[in-house]
């Protein structure tokens, strides 16, 4: 059976005949309308905190590169916010386009930017990810816009380790890594509830999305574009355009932390 990509015949557009939740009332991502979202004075900071002991990973999964963290313990969590409780990061990846013009998920006012971190969390009212995340309130993701700009040096450590995942299904060990160096100084966001944004497209995300990107210069870009959605001995196939476009709001509300 065919899995699930990105290309025409298995991409976003063809999700829904084998993940029905596909067409659902709160799917991921969203065009962002700013004018339109609510200042919720209510919303409390972020409060991140990341241990780089945890970090073990990172690893080419098809879709996207993918930094996997031991989550154990509360060494790196995510309280306050929009979110109760507290949630423990499990793994961040990025999505990105075949070119500087596209490659977000979330767009703000349609603007889309050349790729999107996502940072994924698990509500540890559950007992495991596996547990949450397919609950209600079970994950939550915090995403953050890359632009083009100036090398970002945050990055490289991330980027120098491509070579050695190049196609699908390579992985390589990662340590000490603290992924708050890849968060804009400005954690103002907006937030709403939402999904995964690739199968099995659980409605199950709380996104908190940040206002402000982080850069990347357009030879980065270029590094991400030089990875595979295809395996060693495959035909080659550059992993780009790892994007779902925006959904239906179907009336939800977005709210921001900012005036
Ligand atoms: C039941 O076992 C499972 C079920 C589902 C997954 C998918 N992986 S996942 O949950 O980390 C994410 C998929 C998409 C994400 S996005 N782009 O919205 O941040 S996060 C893994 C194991
Ligand atoms: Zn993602």
């Amino acid at each position: 059976t065919m899995s699930w990509g990105y290309e025409a015949e298995n991409g976003p557009q063809t999700w829904a005949k084998s993940f029905s939740i596909a067409d659902g009332a709160r799917q991921s991502p969203i065009n962002i309308v700013p004018g339109q979202a609510t200042h919720d004075a209510g919303l409390k900071p972020l409060h991140l905190k990341y241990d780089p002991a945890t970090c073990l990973e990172i690893l080419n999964n098809g879709h996207s590169i993918q930094v996997t963290f031991a989550d154990d313990t509360d060494r790196s969590t995510l309280t306050d916010g929009p979110v109760s409780g507290k949630f423990r990061l499990k793994q961040f990846h990025f999505h990105w386009g075949a070119s500087d013009d596209k490659g977000s998920e979330h767009t703000v006012a349609g603007i889309t930017y050349p790729a999107e971190l996502h940072l994924v969390h698990w509500n540890t009212k559950y007992q495991s990810f596996g547990e949450a995340v397919d609950k209600p309130d079970g994950l939550a993701v915090v995403g953050v816009f890359l632009k083009i700009g100036g090398k970002n040096p945050k990055l490289q450590k991330i980027l120098d380790a491509f070579d050695a995942i190049k196609s699908k299904g390579k992985q390589t060990s990662f340590a000490n890594f603290d992924p708050s160096t890849l968060l804009p100084d400005c954690l103002d966001y907006w937030t709403y509830e939402g999904s995964l944004t690739t199968p099995p497209l659980y409605e199950s995300v709380t996104w908190i999305v940040c206002k402000d990107p982080i850069s990347v210069s357009s030879e980065q870009m270029a590094k991400f574009r030089s990875l595979l959605f295809s395996a060693e001995g495959e035909a080659k196939c550059c992993m780009v355009d790892n994007y779902r476009p925006p959904q239906p709001l179907k009336g939800r509300s977005v709210r921001a932390s900012f005036k």
